[in-house]
């Protein structure tokens, strides 16, 4: 798994914004650091991913090159993560784009709860590198049933998961559900508390970007 935070950068700045309760309710800025850290963490998945020789046609002379040897699909989970897609998208320009409308559903009389899922819509994923984006990793509920609904388009050759923040919880759970998955994450906190909110954490993504839902 890779940790942003395990070296310190200027990402440590985005990840402290995103949690303090004075900056965060500042929303065009809470969703402006979920952007900036979903480019430096698709900014470090590219350097894991194949690249080919190809040759560029400068106005002087050709200069050689590396370059992407397939564009990544990108995989949105609606709603938190739409700014930290955008970070990705603003990297990965020319990738192709999925959407899952999911979201933690009716809670139960134990406060656990049932992860509900509506608006699909995919590219082909057959043989094709997925990045999975959600800036919250708290239980993997929620990324492990979009990624099983995504497989009715196609076995990906390769399953990345990248979030902003992720609970210990989720990564075990994930670790053991979904085992070929490669996590990249801003940084890992904590503990999960009895709404399985992740603690330190930052609260609810969702309504910090976007308002409160009823
Ligand atoms: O790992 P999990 O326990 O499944 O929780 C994480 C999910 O919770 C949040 O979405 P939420 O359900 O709050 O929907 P929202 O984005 O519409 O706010 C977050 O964006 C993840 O998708
Ligand atoms: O801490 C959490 C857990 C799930 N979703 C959030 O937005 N925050
Ligand atoms: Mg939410």
């Amino acid at each position: 798994m890779f940790i942003l935070t395990s070296k310190n950068s200027i990402a440590n700045h985005f990840i402290a914004e995103l949690r303090d309760v004075k900056i965060q309710q500042d929303s065009m800025r809470f969703r402006k650091n979920l952007e900036r850290l979903g480019e430096v963490l698709a900014y470090e998945i590219s350097q894991t991913l194949s690249y080919q020789s190809a040759e560029v046609q400068s106005p002087l002379a050709i200069s050689k090159t590396e370059l992407l040897a397939n564009q990544p699909v990108l995989v949105t989970i609606l709603r938190a993560s739409l700014p930290f897609h955008q970070g990705f998208i603003n990297v990965f320009d020319k990738a192709e784009n999925a959407f899952i409308g999911a979201y933690r559903g009716k809670h139960l009389a134990d406060e656990s709860f049932e992860v509900e899922m509506d608006y699909l819509a995919s590219p082909d994923l057959t043989d094709k590198t997925i990045i999975l984006i959600d800036p919250m990793l708290a239980t993997g509920k929620s990324l492990l049933k979009s990624y099983q609904a995504l497989l009715k388009y196609g076995k990906p050759a390769k399953v990345i998961i990248s979030a902003a923040i992720a609970a210990p919880e989720g990564v075990t759970f994930l670790k053991e559900h979904l085992p070929e998955a490669t996590l990249f994450v801003g940084t890992l906190d904590e503990y999960l508390n009895e709404k399985y909110y992740i603690v330190p954490g930052l609260g609810d993504a969702g309504d910090l970007a976007f308002g409160l839902k009823l």
